[in-house]
Formats: C-alpha cells, sequence, structure tokens
C-alpha cells in the first residue's frame, strides 16, 4: 500500500565501494522513505552487509554520497549518525545485568541519571523483558537476548535502524515468532528499519519493501507482491522460491496485450506488451502454485503441455508434484493444496498429466530473461 507521507529518510547517491581494484557496490542509488520497513535481500557475497556498514559509517565511500534526514553525512564518523545497529551476534556484555547493558548507549552519552530509569525500562517493555532487568545475558534465552540487543539499539531512539542479518542465529521457530515482532516493533516505533538477509522468505513476511541485489547492482526494487508475482527478470524469479521456466515461441500478437505463442508444445495466448515478432523465443515463469494439472489416460491426447509425474511429496497443506514433460524431459515442479475428497489429487507416479495455467497469471521475459 502507498504510504501517503513519503519523505526520504536516506539516500544513497551513486555510491561505489572499491576494495582495491575490486567493485563491491558498483554506482548505486537508492531512496528509503521515513517509516519503511526495507529489506536489502541477495544471495551471499552480493553487497548487502557493505551497503548497510556505508550507511552506518563504518565504511569509508569511494565514490558518491550517503544522504542522511537531509544532511550529508558521507564524512561524519559512525558515532554522530543517527543510525544504530543490530548485528546477528549480539554482543551483549556478559558481565552487566540487562538493564546495565540496553543503559550503556545513554551513559555514554551522558544523558542525566533521572531519564535513564525510564527509557531503559520503556525499551525493556517494548520487548516485553522488563522483568529480566536484573538479569545477566547468560540467564537469558537466545531470543531474549536478540530482543535485549533491539531494546539497546532503540533506546536511544535513533532515526533509523540497521539489522545485519539479526535473526540468522536463531531456531526456525524463534525466527518466525521475532520476524513477527520485529515487524509490530517497528510499526509501533515508526523508525525506519532497514534489513539485511539472504533469506527471502524472511523478507517477504517483514518487509514493506524490498531491494533484490546482485553483484552490488539492484535486480528489483519493489513490494513483496511485486518481487513475487512479477519479478522483473530471470535472477530475481529464481532467487525468490521456486518458479518454472517454460521456453516459448511467438507466433503472431493478437491484441495489446496478448500474444499467440507455442509454449512447450502448447500453443495459446499469453500476457505481454513487450514488442514482439513472430518466431521471437521468450521466457514463460510459472510459480508451481499458479500450474493447474488434470489426469489423462495413457491414450488421450490433449492441447495443454503433456508430461509424466515423477515423483510427489505431501507437504501437509499441499502436494507437490514433479512432472517430466514428454517432448524435453525438462522437470516441471506443481503444488496443490490437498483436498482429501479429490481422488484424482494424489497422483501416482508414472501417470500422463495435462499441464494449463489460469490465465494471465504468467510472467513473460524475452531470451535473456529481462
Ligand atoms: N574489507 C574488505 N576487503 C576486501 N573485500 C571485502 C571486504 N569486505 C567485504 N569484501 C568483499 O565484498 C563482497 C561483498 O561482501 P558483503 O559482506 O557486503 O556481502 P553480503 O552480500 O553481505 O554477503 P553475506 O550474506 O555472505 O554476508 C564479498 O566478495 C567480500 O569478500
Amino acid at each position: 500500500m502507498e504510504k501517503l507521507d513519503q519523505k526520504p529518510i536516506i539516500e544513497l547517491r551513486s555510491i561505489t565501494k572499491r576494495y582495491g581494484d575490486k567493485t563491491i557496490i558498483d554506482n548505486l542509488n537508492l531512496t528509503i522513505n521515513d517509516g519503511e520497513f526495507l529489506t536489502i535481500l541477495g544471495p551471499s557475497g552480493c553487497g548487502k552487509t557493505t551497503a548497510l556498514r556505508l550507511i552506518a559509517g563504518f565504511e569509508e565511500l569511494t565514490e558518491g554520497s550517503i544522504i542522511l534526514d537531509g544532511q550529508d553525512v558521507s564524512n561524519i564518523p559512525a558515532e554522530q549518525r543517527p543510525v544504530n545497529t543490530v548485528f546477528q551476534s549480539y554482543a551483549l556484555f556478559p558481565h552487566m545485568t540487562i538493564f546495565e547493558n540496553v543503559a550503556f548507549g545513554l551513559r555514554m552519552q551522558k544523558v542525566p541519571e533521572s531519564e535513564i530509569t525510564p527509557r531503559v525500562m520503556d525499551a525493556l517493555r517494548m520487548v516485553r523483558l522488563e522483568e529480566m532487568a536484573g538479569r545477566k545475558p547468560s540467564q537469558l534465552s537466545g531470543g531474549q537476548q536478540q530482543r535485549i540487543a533491539i531494546a539497546r539499539a532503540v533506546v536511544n531512539k535513533p532515526k533509523v535502524l540497521l539489522l545485519d542479518e539479526s535473526l540468522s542465529a536463531l531456531d526456525y521457530k524463534l525466527r518466525k515468532e521475532m520476524q513477527n515482532e520485529l515487524k509490530a516493533l517497528q510499526r509501533q516505533l515508526g523508525i525506519t528499519f532497514i534489513f539485511v538477509t539472504h533469506d527471502q522468505e524472511e523478507a517477504l513476511t517483514m518487509s514493506d519493501r524490498i531491494i533484490v541485489m546482485n553483484k552490488g547492482n539492484i535486480e528489483q526494487d519493489g513490494s513483496p507482491r511485486e518481487i513475487y508475482e512479477d519479478p522483473s527478470n530471470l535472477f530475481v524469479a529464481r532467487f525468490i522460491g521456486e518458479i518454472n521456466v517454460f521456453d516459448a515461441t511467438v507466433i503472431e500478437r493478437v491484441s495489446e496485450k496478448t500474444v499467440k505463442a507455442n509454449v512447450e508444445g502448447r500453443i495459446c495466448e499469453i500476457y505481454t506488451d513487450m514488442a514482439v515478432h513472430p518466431n521471437q523465443k521468450l521466457k514463460v515463469l510459472l510459480r508451481p502454485e499458479d500450474i493447474v494439472i488434470e489426469e489423462l489416460d495413457e491414450n488421450e491426447s490433449s492441447k495443454a503441455i503433456i508430461g509424466h509425474i515423477s515423483d510427489r511429496t505431501y507437504k501437509g497443506m499441499t502436494l507437490e508434484s514433479n512432472v517430466i514433460l514428454d517432448h524435453n524431459q525438462m522437470k516441471v515442479l506443481v503444488s496443490e493444496f490437498f483436498n482429501e475428497d479429490d481422488p484424482h489429487m494424489d497422483h501416482s507416479v508414472g501417470q500422463k498429466v495435462a499441464l494449463t495455467w489460469h490465465e494471465g497469471w504468467e510472467v513473460v521475459l524475452n531470451d535473456e530473461g529481462r
């Protein structure tokens, strides 16, 4: 949903970071709005952490500038920037109580003693751990320690909170819980959160907006839904969840929005406004859950894409089937909501099937995957 007030809090203006002759971030431009939960998502080594460290001021820019709340902070040291970072390792001081850990930053800033207690207790209340104030970090669980690290980072009211793989050390269940808590906390505080992760599911769950990075460049900038349903290229499509990539050949344009094409042997209309010409090669992308599967008798013919089930997996809510296409042995993944009442759902291995999809649910890219 578009927010009414879109005030930029951070502007990365043509930033470049090089180590020696190795370019890590390449002329990157990005505006982050006040109050946004923005996730930088990308594979290991793509430059996410470097981007975050540049914003925090732990690394120096090679070129470009960083504007924070209207001020050029490119040459301002980390401790003077109105941002805080929560790392994957919580780095709490083991010998100090939880209260003292959270109070530490305020004491360093010489905040008057009378203000410290209410502010620390407020921050602890926010992460629902006020009753733990007197304990030492070792007496807390991993998830509780991570919440303390967050309380410590928000206690001095930064304009921006940077979170670097902050949930990666937690086990699956706790991680899920913390994802919800973190998002709720961000709403409550109204602070801009910039979250770095390589976990696409985490990014989709938590963010208002996702930046997908690859090799120091932005591949796509959009809402979780746009990134998932309308990936702008093959890299993003493959990085975010499972997707089937079908080869297609243009027959002719039918209307402004539709093109008649041969998709893996199926003559059908696909939705694209791309400029195309007959015989042009395209790629048609479909998520496993967007494919419709229908069982056929072995001697039955069909205008759909034809294949045979090679295996299937029961996933609780869904049934996942692999289909090997008859004409080129390509493996296609199909996911259906499980329906106990449908005798034709639990496809047996070797079953002949026809594959189609809901009109318009496909993503069409050119032959280069763009
Ligand atoms: N101080 C440094 N000197 C030289 N190269 C570096 C330095 N810091 C990072 N790099 C390189 O920069 C690239 C990007 O690193 P970065 O940590 O930003 O990636 P990332 O996307 O956060 O990956 P990960 O998820 O694995 O942390 C990597 O190839 C890394 O080796």
